[in-house]
């Protein structure tokens, strides 16, 4: 048996603070569960906020902590840089432009593998430590995905990026399928080409993860896209990090555009696209620092930017 009063008064004191502090994030996520149990949110996983077990284990705890509050978790994950160090291995060269991978034949290959046989997997296997919730699936799974070829413009000049896609269509079945099923659908987005009559070109395309969940999140009626990064948020002028934006409206967004910079502005796009395909918020939260995903979405405050459709910011918002 122990006893309370055998703790050093000072130290009793200090336990009590942190359990009524751990009692008030509770209390307070609690509107919010109830407002968003029953929901379907995407969260994207970005490869760079992947960067240490613990915080992988601690996104996998997240991902499951949601399924229990009565949320339909969606996880769509990148893998930027794990595919960079597969192709620095195999000695394939490879460079981005506008955010984009230029991506040949050869380093197709290395992203298929990488993102749905070795980042996936993993995935799927640490959500699975805590029980029977996650099943991998790739863009070319049960016709989730369709994608067309882009290019890009960089500086003016037409880039062309090779086997690049954006996703033209969604059949969410095979995800709906899985959710209804209780499962935790965890998505790589490498997507099959269809051409413009509609027919599979034998191809399959590299789509920025980014995108893709938010295709999906609208094609899902998702109540959130919540896309975790390696930065804190959306910030006004990067790289001032006192001018972090906690929230901005789409058409706030639309100006800022032209002054974005590399991987941020297929990001920032992402959100706009998901809030014009009806999803109500997108999130950009920081993955480096453990369980920001819950305290962006259970609490007022929240810790990243959110992204919210245009006239909506001067509402003050409540969970109800
Ligand atoms: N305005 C901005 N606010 C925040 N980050 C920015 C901004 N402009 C450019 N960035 C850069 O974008 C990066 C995020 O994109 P990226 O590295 O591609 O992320 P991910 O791998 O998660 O997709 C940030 O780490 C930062 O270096
Ligand atoms: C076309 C394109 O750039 N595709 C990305 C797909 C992975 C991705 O988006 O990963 P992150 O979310 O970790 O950046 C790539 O090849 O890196």
């Amino acid at each position: 048996m122990k006893n309370h009063n055998e703790i050093d008064p000072l130290e009793q004191s200090q336990r009590l603070a942190t359990a009524l502090r751990k009692a008030e994030a509770l209390v307070e996520a609690l509107p919010w569960i109830r407002r968003f149990a029953g929901t379907r949110m995407v969260i994207k996983y970005g490869g760079n906020a992947m960067v240490d077990d613990q915080l992988r284990r601690a996104f996998a705890e997240d991902i499951v902590f949601l399924h229990h509050a009565g949320i339909h978790p969606v996880v769509v994950h990148g893998g930027g840089p794990q595919i960079n160090t597969m192709l620095d291995r195999l000695g394939v060269a490879s460079e981005f432009r506008g955010g984009l991978r230029v991506t040949t034949p050869e380093a197709m290959d290395v992203v298929r593998m990488v993102l749905t046989g070795q980042v996936g997997r993993e995935l799927v296997g640490l959500i699975n430590e805590h029980g029977r919730y996650a099943v991998g699936l790739s863009g070319e799974d049960g016709r989730l995905l369709r994608a067309a070829r882009v290019g890009t413009v960089v500086d003016g000049e037409p880039v062309d990026l090779g086997l690049v896609g954006e996703v033209t269509g969604v059949d969410p079945t095979a995800v709906e399928d899985l959710i209804e099923a209780g499962r935790i659908p965890v998505i790589s987005t490498v997507a099959p080409e269809i051409d413009a009559a509609g027919k599979p070109t034998g191809e399959v395309l590299n789509v920025n993860a980014d995108t893709a969940a938010a295709a999906l999140a609208g094609a899902l009626g998702a109540s959130k896209l919540v896309i975790l990064t390696d930065v804190e948020g959306l910030y006004a002028n990067w790289p001032d990090r006192s001018s972090l934006i906690s929230s901005l409206d789409a058409g706030e967004l639309r100006r800022m555009l032209p002054s974005l910079q590399s991987g941020m502005i297929p990001k920032m796009q992402a959100c706009l696209a998901a809030l014009d395909a009806g999803v109500p918020r997108a999130h950009i939260v920081d993955g480096r620092q453990p369980h920001t995903m819950l305290l962006e979405i259970f609490t007022s405050a929240g810790v990243g930017t959110q992204v919210v459709p245009e006239t909506e910011l001067d509402s003050e918002e409540g969970p109800a």
